[in-house]
């Protein structure tokens, strides 16, 4: 007997390939509809800190496109993984996001969660958690919180809400335009 997930999840996979625009970068993988297909999924694949820079994992619930056009409303979480740290980090706060995503560790802050992705860089690896509607500050608060919680990110460490539409701006002259921060910031 299979255990059913609530939702039913789709694995999406980013290459790194300057050739292509980003959306034809974008491939469907893998619905999952049980964790017993899930998790024989997740054991088969490289972990996040063995895949080329440059390369995204994305697991959105179904119907959710991980694009900024279907998501256009929305905002995400986002953890930068300190270099020095990325090898313990990266896997296991990946790990502890999924696992709170389809094990609905949200509760019913669960409904405006779209999914989580993984930004493998050269320059700094990153974890983010792509939320529903950007402009929900509270909604959106608690949520920054329950991440902190599954992840066990200490308190000083800061992590940051950006909306989608801010990101699409974006270029030289634009830096990531913060809307919530959660974390003491480190200088006293
Ligand atoms: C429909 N469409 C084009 C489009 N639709 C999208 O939804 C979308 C993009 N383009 N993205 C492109 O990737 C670059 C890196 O963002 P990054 O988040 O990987 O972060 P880095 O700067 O590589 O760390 C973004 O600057 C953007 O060019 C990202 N993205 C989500």
């Amino acid at each position: 007997y299979m255990n059913p997930l609530k939702y039913t999840w789709t694995f999406w996979y980013l290459k790194a390939d300057r050739s292509k625009y980003w959306d034809q970068r974008l491939m469907r993988i893998k619905d999952f509809h049980t964790v017993e297909e899930f998790w024989s999924f997740i054991d088969r694949i490289h972990p996040p800190s063995s895949i080329p820079f440059g390369n995204d994992y994305y697991l959105f619930k179904e119907g959710i496109e991980p694009n900024w056009e279907t998501c256009k409303k929305g905002g995400k979480w986002v953890i930068y993984i300190d270099n020095r740290l990325r090898d313990r980090l990266l896997d296991a706060y990946w790990l502890e996001l999924i696992m709170g995503c389809i094990g609905e560790q949200f509760g019913c802050l669960g409904e405006f969660v779209g999914g989580a992705v993984v930004n493998r860089r050269f320059k700094g690896d990153k974890i983010a958690l792509w939320t529903k509607d950007g402009d929900n500050f509270e909604v959106n608060k608690k949520i920054g919180k329950l991440i902190k919680h599954l992840l066990k990110i200490p308190d000083f460490e800061q992590i940051y809400y950006e909306v989608h539409v801010d990101a699409q701006k974006r270029n030289s002259s634009h830096y990531f335009q913060k809307r919530i921060t959660l974390g003491s910031s480190r200088n006293f």
